[in-house]
């Protein structure tokens, strides 16, 4: 379904500042596959991300979802494929738009028609249903603007954006990481559910080890732009913490008192 064969991805190439982001990862996942990323800082998970999301040009290497070469389409080709919620609970949401207006256009990306094409009665109330799913209330305030809403509020509804479509990837970049920790809580469940429900294959980026593991029928560690531990199903239902970071101190270089990655 997705494949991302022999990436490579280098910034500043021969200069002091070079930096090796991606070393010739490959990474191939199933239809419905959910994997959960997790590395030290600057293991090059968020270039991953990027890369199979087509922002970033890699340098060597082919990203094909469903036979598709995705890297080199335009923007608009790309859209319908990728589903994509950041950490930032400001970046997937436009602030001066309603809720339903946010709504239509998620639905109505990659496809070309206008706004007004997405507010008829009916969608109006596919809207409110999928709202309450969230049980954040927001089924009531469809014409209110989502830079009232808060963080969890607006992530829940990124989340719900992305997945609306049935984009045949879902990219998570650490969406729980700005949230306290009850809206976090909040958000995974709705991720567990909006992934669950829509059979979505999904790449998941976190820091929290806990979550990783319990999250997903796989999980992949990063170090320095190469794919360094795998666990599959079987592997990570018996996966602990600890196991993570015995497998962490293992490898070449990292240290422990890397904080954010302990989670
Ligand atoms: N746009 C960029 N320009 C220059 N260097 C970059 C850019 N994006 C990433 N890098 C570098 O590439 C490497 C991988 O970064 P990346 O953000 O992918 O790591 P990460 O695993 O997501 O880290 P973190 O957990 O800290 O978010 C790092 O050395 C980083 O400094």
């Amino acid at each position: 379904m997705l494949s991302v064969t022999g990436v490579s991805k280098t910034f500043f190439p021969g200069t002091a500042n070079e930096r090796r982001a991606l070393n010739d990862l490959t990474l191939m996942l199933g239809e419905g596959d959910f994997v959960t990323v997790i590395g030290s800082n600057g293991a090059g998970k968020s270039t991953l991300l990027n890369a199979v999301s087509g922002k970033l040009p890699v340098d060597t290497g082919a990203i094909d979802i469903d036979g598709v070469r995705v890297n080199r389409l335009p923007d608009h080709k790309r859209a319908k494929y990728i589903g994509r919620v950041f950490q930032d609970p400001l970046a997937g949401t436009a602030p001066n738009l309603t809720i339903e207006e946010n709504l239509s256009l998620a639905l109505l990306r990659g496809q070309r028609r206008g706004l007004g094409r997405g507010l008829s009665r009916k969608r109006r109330g596919q809207f409110g249903e999928q709202l309450a799913m969230l049980e954040l209330g927001l089924e009531d305030r469809l014409t209110a603007k989502v830079g009232l809403l808060s963080g969890g509020q607006r992530q829940a509804l990124s989340l719900l954006m992305a997945g609306f479509t049935q984009p045949r990837i879902m990219l998570l970049d650490e969406h729980t990481a700005a949230l306290d920790p009850q809206r976090a809580e909040l958000v995974t469940s709705i991720t567990e559910r909006i992934v669950r429900e829509g059979g979505l294959t999904t790449l998941m980026v976190t820091h929290n080890m806990e979550q990783a593991i319990r999250l997903g029928n796989r999980l992949i560690m990063m170090h320095e732009g190469r794919i360094v531990y795998e666990a599959d199903d079987a592997a990570k239902s018996k996966l602990t913490v600890q196991d993570l970071l015995r497998e962490f101190t293992n490898i070449k270089g990292a240290t422990l008192s890397d904080q954010a990655f302990l989670g």
